[in-house]
């Protein structure tokens, strides 16, 4: 058996029952066989792969809040502190009733190679809580926030562990977590990132998932001979990354014909409209229903559907394992060139490989949604010096970054004989620096 298969069985019979972490350590696992194979003896010596999916810390608490009819409810709330060999630990908090451990530890794995695609010096972690922001009024979320902050301000700071936002976790919640962090430890740091620009957050970091989305999606297909201005664009999603994935897309030229939410989706032919879906959606918080009853151009259906529609390019922006090997068919049937994922793990693995197969460019999460932790990490930069870029140097750095992080990826896939792999390319190049650093370390 080889090292790669030792370590996987070793991870599925002690994670049997975190099927999305197991997912996440399959796909890894699987696509570093030829940067582990050209190393085996040291990286079993060193135990590098037990290592690298074993958190290094896993905090797991009780969160009381009371509702507004004077009810205590409890949640349970968690932070994984998956790996620090690059940099203090980072990675958003998720605030969503499906929120366990082992989704929380899949989201961890998936942000150390992350992180260390972008270049900037961020080890891997991730958090939140199975709280369910919806429906819930400001005091309530409030609630919950500062007794959540109560237990987990303990275990970071700026330069331990930097939060952030990620789903159900946005400007408002970063607020409140912020107030509770800054009045219980009395330190003014950049603590969490996200933040309002009246209390040091950064310009662009609101569009940066979004935007940096699109910045790799155009150069995957402009080196492949194509372009984005044109092209008619499926999104899932209709929360921070969708919103900003669409109005990017837009100004490249192409025209973004869906959003969904957790209820249902809108096929929108004149293209969507940005600025009535951040009124729907950040503003009011509420249904797409709204959105259709106020563009005649769109139609809303109920339940799961964006994948049937006819485009050239797929952005999964909503949540993991929400395009299927059913899914894939239906695009490649459609004719759809191009694949990349704005979510984390969207795209289930026999739907990955189905896409490849087909010869549809798929640019997987890690790599193609990594210009919001990068430009939380120029937030960082930013709180560290006492200084704020201006909304122009941020976008451009992201787009720096992104570009960078594609031929990284696509030239990491070309060296171990991957060519057009971006899913090998951006594992191998995301790992070798994390096992490099790790080694360097010592048995830690
Ligand atoms: N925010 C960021 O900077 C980054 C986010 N990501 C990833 O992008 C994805 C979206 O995050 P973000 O936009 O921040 O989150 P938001 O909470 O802003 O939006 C999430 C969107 O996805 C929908 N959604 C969530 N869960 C489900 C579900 N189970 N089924 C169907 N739809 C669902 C939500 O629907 P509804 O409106 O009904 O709630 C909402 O429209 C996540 O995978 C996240 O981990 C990755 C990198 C950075
Ligand atoms: O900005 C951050 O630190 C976290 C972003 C995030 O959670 C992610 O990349 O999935």
């Amino acid at each position: 058996m080889s090292y790669v298969d030792e370590v996987l069985a070793r991870v599925k019979a002690k994670n049997a029952s975190q099927p999305e972490f197991l997912q996440a350590v399959e796909e890894v696992l699987d696509s570093l066989r030829p940067a582990v194979e050209a190393n085996e003896e040291k990286f079993k010596k060193e135990a590098l792969l037990e290592r690298i999916t074993e958190p290094e810390r896993q905090i797991i608490f009780r969160v009381p809040w009371v509702d507004d009819n004077g009810q205590v409810q409890v949640n349970t709330g968690y932070r994984v502190q998956f790996n620090s060999a690059i940099g203090p630990y980072k990675g958003g908090l998720r605030l969503h009733p499906s929120v366990n451990i082992g989704i929380i530890k899949f989201l961890g794995f998936e942000q150390i190679f992350k992180n260390s695609l972008t270049g900037l010096p961020i080890g891997g972690g991730k958090g939140g809580s199975d709280f369910d922001p919806k429906g819930k009024s400001d005091r309530e979320i409030m609630a919950f926030c500062q007794s959540f902050m109560t237990e987990l301000y303990r275990h970071i700071g700026a330069d331990t562990d930097v939060p952030a936002g990620d789903i159900g976790t946005g400007a408002r919640e970063i607020g409140y977590m912020y107030g509770q962090y800054k009045r219980l430890k009395g330190v003014y740091e950049g603590v969490l990132t996200g933040k309002g620009l009246s209390y040091g957050g950064s310009l662009a970091r609101t569009e940066a998932t979004g935007y940096g989305l699109l910045y790799l999606t155009e150069e995957m297909l402009k080196c492949n001979g194509n372009d984005i201005a044109g092209k008619t664009v499926a999104v899932s999603g209709a929360g921070n990354v969708a919103i900003y994935a669409t109005q990017k897309a837009q100004e490249l030229g192409a025209k973004v014909v869906t959003v969904s939410d957790s209820t249902g989706w809108i096929y929108d032919s004149e293209g969507i409209d940005v600025a009535l879906l951040k009124e729907v959606k950040e503003v009011k918080r509420a249904r797409l229903t709204e959105y259709a009853a106020n563009r005649p151009s769109a139609e809303y259906h109920e339940g799961k559907g964006v994948w049937t529609v006819k485009c050239d390019v797929a952005l999964p922006c909503a949540t993991q394992n929400e395009l299927n090997l059913e899914d894939a068919k239906a695009l490649v049937a459609n004719g759809v060139i191009a694949v990349a994922e704005g979510a984390n793990m969207p795209t289930t693995l026999d739907a990955t490989k189905y896409l490849q197969e087909n010869g549809v460019l798929f640019a997987p999460g890690k790599a193609a949604n990594a210009g919001g932790v990068a430009t939380s990490a120029l937030e960082m930069s930013q709180n560290s010096e006492r200084l704020s870029w201006t909304f122009e140097e941020v976008d451009a750095k992201l787009k720096n970054i992104m570009v960078n992080i594609f031929h990284n990826l696509d030239n990491a896939a070309k060296k171990y004989g991957f060519e057009g792999n971006y899913v090998v390319g951006a594992n191998i190049a995301g790992f070798e620096k994390v096992a490099d650093a790790m080694t360097a370390q010592g048995i830690v």
